[in-house]
């Protein structure tokens, strides 16, 4: 087996009624909040997505149904962990993350160090490996109307 995997991984929300969201594992006063079964934290549902994809076991709603009590509110960090641990329990780690939020509000920039910091963390690797950006999409379709918020991710695996 080759020494490297990579996955990719995409998430949507709704936004509803609230006053703050979750990204990448930190909390974000907002004016919307998510309609989600868990915390709704798109970037970490998206990097779950990307890391089982690597891994080939899936995705996100096979491990965590949202048919399952357990996972109402949630903290998606335990979701991002459990996908590091099946990881590491078939000899891989991650070499690096990238994920791109699409949103046109709230603005992410200023939230970056500290989701990068939270997602180092929960995948044990340093916060350098770990990159988060975000775009617009000047206005257009359903996140550019402000109905809600979607994330990307891509992941490598490394031996
Ligand atoms: N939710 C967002 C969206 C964008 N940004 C930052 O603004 C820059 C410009 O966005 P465009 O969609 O006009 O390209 C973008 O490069 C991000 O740095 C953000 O922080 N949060
Ligand atoms: C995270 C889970 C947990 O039940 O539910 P949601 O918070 O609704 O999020 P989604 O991105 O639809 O992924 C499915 C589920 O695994």
């Amino acid at each position: 087996m080759t020494g490297i995997r990579i996955g990719q991984g995409f998430d949507v929300h709704a936004f509803g009624d609230g006053d703050h969201i979750v990204l990448g594992g930190v909390r974000i006063a907002h004016d919307r909040g998510v309609v989600a079964h868990s915390d709704g934290d798109v970037a970490i549902h998206a990097l779950c997505d990307a890391l089982l994809g690597a891994l080939a076991l899936g995705d996100i709603g096979q491990h965590f149904p949202p048919t399952d009590a357990r996972w109402k509110d949630a903290d998606s960090r335990t979701f991002l962990r459990h996908c590091v641990a099946l990881a590491a329990q078939r000899g891989w780690r991650v070499g690096n993350a990238d994920v791109t939020v699409i949103c046109e509000r709230p603005k992410v920039g200023p939230h970056a160090g500290a989701i990068r910091e939270c997602l180092a963390a929960d995948m044990g690797v340093e916060m350098d490996a770990v990159s988060i950006k975000a775009t617009t999409t000047e206005r257009l379709g359903f996140t550019g109307r402000g109905e809600g918020i979607a994330a990307q991710a891509v992941v490598l695996l490394v031996r």
